[in-house]
């Protein structure tokens, strides 16, 4: 098959950790067949930089006529030092999630046998994790009504949820329970907020069409408990778009790291595979950073966009290969023995 993948390196660790799955989807490509044309576009600070616009009109071009997006990280200390400046990268980001529709982020967690010991989390706790987030990613407060009034002395940010966008992303979990244990538990504050209060009223209405799904409706202050004290006893979550961006941060101390957390963000029309992390400007041109939530965006994006579930597999074998043998980043390694971003890249690329 051919694909014409768009591909936004961004900021920071972006453009190391995307070579590094650049490398290893072609090594799929070239051991299945298929043949893949990566078209590379601006996007967060690099395109302020260059045209001053963080997700230019031609970015959104390539995109919306790609396959498929992969993304690798957007941000720099020159804006989050500045809260003033008017134009910001994760604008960017927040402008190409609404405009190619991406309202579902699926961001799961799961534990690697060889990893368990290194996680702060005792092995009893996490062992056997195996759980998915669907975020909503389009909505909520991140688009909401914001700004100051009061001459700047008081700021607003709006949390606004309709019923259509409920159900959309509800759909999706409710589906996706049902391919899994039938188990659904959504996150909200509805003992507080309005919007959470839509959400439990939505969700409870669908139960009816999914009988077999077991639905639970946790409050979000204790799911950010349940989930490092007893995560296994979760399987699907979903949640609004910040609660989901803080509780999947959270989530990666139970796999180990940060730089092992991938995701899809999914739209009616096309999908964005993305690692959950940031441009981690400390790690930048350092050659440190973890590439494995990059690669395994590329295998989720084989499995999800391109539905070819054995190129994902072989991708996956590649990263428990290399977690089991300490092929490893510094996030992961025993003291002195850590390999280089591109190292571990060029080390999954021929052990596809
Ligand atoms: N999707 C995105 O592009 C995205 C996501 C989060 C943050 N950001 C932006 O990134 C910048 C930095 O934000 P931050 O420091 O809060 O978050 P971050 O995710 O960049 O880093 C937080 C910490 O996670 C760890 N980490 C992250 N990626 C790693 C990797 N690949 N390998 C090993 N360890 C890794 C590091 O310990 C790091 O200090 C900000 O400008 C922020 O807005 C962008
Ligand atoms: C950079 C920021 C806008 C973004 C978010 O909050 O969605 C990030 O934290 C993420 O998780 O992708
Ligand atoms: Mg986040």
């Amino acid at each position: 098959m051919k694909f014409n993948i768009a591909l936004l390196a961004g900021d920071g660790i972006g453009p190391e950790v995307i070579d590094q799955a650049v490398k290893v989807s072609d090594a799929v490509a070239k051991k299945f067949g298929h043949e893949i044309t990566w078209k590379p576009a601006l996007t967060g600070a690099a395109a302020i930089d260059a045209v001053g616009d963080p997700y230019p009109d031609a970015t959104h071009e390539i995109c919306k006529n790609a396959d498929a997006v992969l993304f690798g990280a957007i941000g720099h200390p020159k804006y989050d030092n500045d809260p003033s400046a008017p134009v910001r990268p994760e604008q960017g980001l927040l402008k190409m999630r609404k405009k190619l529709g991406l309202f579902a982020n699926v961001r799961p967690t799961f534990t690697f046998p060889s990893l368990i010991d290194k996680s702060p989390l005792k092995r009893e706790r996490i062992e056997g994790t195996d759980l998915v987030f669907l975020r909503e990613l389009t909505g909520g407060i991140y688009f909401g009504e914001k700004g100051r009034r009061d001459g700047g002395e008081t700021a607003f940010d709006n949390c606004v949820y309709t019923r259509a966008e409920v159900q959309r992303l509800a759909k999706k979990g409710f589906e996706l329970a049902m391919t899994r244990s039938k188990k659904l538990c959504c996150v909200d504050k509805a003992n507080v907020m309005e919007t959470s209060r839509l959400w439990r009223e939505t969700v409870q209405a669908m139960e009816k069409d999914y009988p077999e799904v077991t639905v639970s409706y946790e409050f979000v202050d204790a799911v950010a408990m349940r989930l490092v004290q007893w995560p296994n006893s979760y399987d699907v979550l979903i949640t609004e778009n910040l609660f989901g961006d803080i509780l999947t941060d959270e989530a990666s101390v139970i796999s180990g790291s940060m730089g092992l957390m991938p995701s899809a963000s999914m739209g009616a029309d096309i999908a964005l595979f993305e690692p959950i992390h940031g441009s981690y400007p400390q790690a930048t041109g350092k050659n440190i950073a973890n590439p494995m939530a990059t690669v395994l965006s590329a295998a989720m994006m084989f499995e999800t966009a391109f539905n070819l579930p054995e190129e994902g597999q072989a991708i996956r074998d590649a990263v428990n290969k290399a977690l089991s043998e300490g092929i490893v980043t510094e996030d992961l390694a025993d003291k002195g023995k850590a390999y280089g971003t591109k190292e571990v890249g060029d080390w999954l690329a021929a052990n596809i």
